[in-house]
């Protein structure tokens, strides 16, 4: 068995009177396209916060390999609609976290961002302020912004929520293909279970005090039905 990227071992995460977890087990296979999906306030964002090391676990472990600096990770946030007037260009918001002290990039970079927007289809209109591009396309320069460092780990946040069904696949279809070609680990949360059954390879269904975890194409379809009742879907 290869080992995995991330391992989570007997994770507890306690709030003031809200145990969220209390025994959360699953690994993350390098190479997986990971579904997280469970119904509203089960702590799928606190799972993404503790697995981008800005939450401590109350007990339990996250253990990441070969380790914790050696991985990356992107981040895809849920669509928010960005101002018309938001001033950047496509091109320079993807390239925003790659500057350090200096204002400028350095060839090496300009190339990485160059990539990342050759990959997410955006190098034609990349100068075009992020504020006048569509809402697939913004969503797509978020993509593009995650993937510019070339992460281990991809985190999709409920990403594809507010973009319409051909934007939705569009938004996948290009990760399905970052993910095969680039081996580039996906979590996926989402409340779409039809999205999650295309893409996913594994699932991790959340529910108050328990999980389930598996393989997407084992789910059987009372397992199906369950989560399609918990998610209102
Ligand atoms: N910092 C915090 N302090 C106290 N309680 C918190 C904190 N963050 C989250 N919670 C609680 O923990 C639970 C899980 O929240 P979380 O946001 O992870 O759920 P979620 O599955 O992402 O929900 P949604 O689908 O609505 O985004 C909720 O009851 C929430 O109110």
């Amino acid at each position: 068995m290869t080992e995995p990227l991330i391992a989570v071992q007997h994770l507890a995460i306690t709030f003031p009177n809200n145990h969220v977890f209390k025994d959360l087990n699953f690994d993350i296979p390098t190479g997986d396209f990971l579904t997280v999906i469970g119904e509203n306030g089960v702590g799928k964002t606190t799972l993404i916060r503790a697995l981008l090391g800005l939450l401590k676990p109350t007990a339990g472990a996250i253990n990441y390999y070969p380790n914790k600096k050696a991985i990356k990770i992107g981040y895809v946030p849920q669509f928010r609609n960005l101002d018309q007037e938001y001033p950047l260009t496509i091109e320079d918001f993807v390239g925003l976290n790659l500057k350090g002290w200096r204002p400028w990039l350095s060839k090496a970079e300009h190339r990485q961002v160059m990539t990342a927007l050759a990959v997410t289809n955006l190098k034609k209109i990349r100068q075009r302020p992020l504020g006048m591009a569509s809402g697939g396309e913004k969503q797509r320069a978020y993509l593009a912004q995650a993937i510019v460092q070339q992460p281990q780990l991809l985190i999709l946040d409920e990403s594809t929520a507010s973009l319409d069904n051909e934007m939705k696949y569009e938004l996948l279809d290009l990760v399905q293909n970052l993910n095969q070609t680039s081996q580039i680990t996906v979590l996926f949360v989402t409340h779409d279970l039809p999205l999650a059954k295309k893409y996913g390879k594994h699932y991790l269904a959340l529910r108050p005090g328990q999980q389930e975890y598996g393989r997407v194409a084992d789910m059987s379809v009372e397992q199906l039905k369950e989560a399609s009742d918990a998610l209102n879907v």
